[in-house]
């Protein structure tokens, strides 16, 4: 178990982060999910003793990062934005040498070797230089960097950031199965990448946590939040007409003709309810037929604005 007391970061005037509670439970999956600059690298940081915190406590496993480094330290595997690798070692050597340094027994060494190898995806470069592999592969040699030790705790700073779609899937496939043997936290600026693969996720903005939610209540809210463009049959004065007693929808943007007897219509919910049904039951009413319901998910940014309630000022300003 991992529990984190209001934790603050100041760097000179500058806090990054401010007051952030949180515990995350034995084999939980957690997403720090936060825009560029919101404080997760500096909370992982401190997480793992790299770096002081201005206030507050980490206790890892019942272990106080500071007062019980090694002991806090040698439960948590740590991936850092950048992979701390040597460019011209081959694999086999580099996680070796990692090995030494963790002190790991010499008759467990290269069981372990093989068996991280395995779960990363990175047998078939055993033998290569780390400066020749593709990003994919270097990310997962961090991975596997990590995992040496066997740590309970393993700790991801933007684990997909710079890699092709192809290698984000595998590196997603590969972090789903650690959480079978162990707690990983992670973190991202991108919604559906913590969603993907997260039991929980935070939210964290300007070095305060916003909300912390499973992925399936993140993603309703979204939906009864998100706008909705629909493409209806009829003209615009009866679209009018049939939305007009409707007190769910905030607002309605009607954006004009692209298909021959259509109007592409923008609906904003009142944050409360999924409005797909009622505009379908509404239009139906009127017999106008909904061709096309899409909903447009919310932006990072306005997430962020909406879950710290700043959106409808910002609705009123814009
Ligand atoms: N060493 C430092 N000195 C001064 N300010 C810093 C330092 N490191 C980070 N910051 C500032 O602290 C804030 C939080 O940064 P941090 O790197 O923790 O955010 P982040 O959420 O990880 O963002 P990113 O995704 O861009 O890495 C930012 O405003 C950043 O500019």
């Amino acid at each position: 178990m991992i529990e984190v007391r209001k934790l603050t970061k100041h760097y000179g005037k500058h806090v990054a982060v401010d007051h952030v509670s949180f515990t995350i439970a034995d084999g939980e999956i957690v997403g720090f999910l936060g825009p560029n600059g919101a404080g997760k690298s500096t909370t992982m940081n401190i997480m793992t003793g790299y770096m002081a915190s201005t206030e507050g406590e980490v206790i890892i496993s019942g272990h106080n990062i500071l007062d019980e480094p090694e002991k806090a330290k040698s439960k948590i595997g740590y991936l850092p934005e950048q992979p701390p690798l040597y460019f011209d070692m081959k694999v086999d050597e580099y996680l070796n040498f990692v090995a030494e340094i963790k002190k790991v027994k010499s008759s467990q060494k290269k069981a372990m070797i093989e068996e991280i190898k395995e779960t990363v995806r990175i047998k078939d470069v055993s033998n290569r230089l780390i400066k020749n592999l593709s990003k994919g592969y270097k990310q997962r040699v961090g991975l596997a960097q990590a995992m040496i030790g066997n740590p309970e705790i393993i700790i991801l700073d933007e684990p997909t950031v710079g890699l092709d779609p192809k290698q984000i899937i595998e590196m997603r496939d590969v972090i789903k199965t650690l959480g079978n043997k162990h707690t990983v936290i992670l973190s991202s600026h991108i919604l559906s990448e913590v969603s993907a693969v997260c039991d929980r996720v935070i939210i964290i903005n300007k070095g305060k946590i916003v909300t912390s939610e499973t992925p399936d209540k993140l993603s309703n809210n979204l939906i009864q939040r998100s706008k909705l463009l629909s493409r209806i049959k009829g003209t615009e004065a009866e679209i009018k007409n049939a939305i007009a007693s409707f007190p769910l929808i905030k607002h309605v943007k009607i954006l004009g003709s692209k298909e021959c007897d259509t109007i592409d219509v923008l609906f904003e919910g009142d944050g409360h309810t999924d409005i797909r049904e009622s505009i379908f039951n509404a239009m139906s009413k009127s017999n106008l037929p909904v061709l096309t319901q899409q909903p447009l998910n919310l932006s990072l940014e306005e997430i962020f604005l909406e879950a710290t309630g700043e959106r409808n000022n910002y609705d009123k300003h814009n």
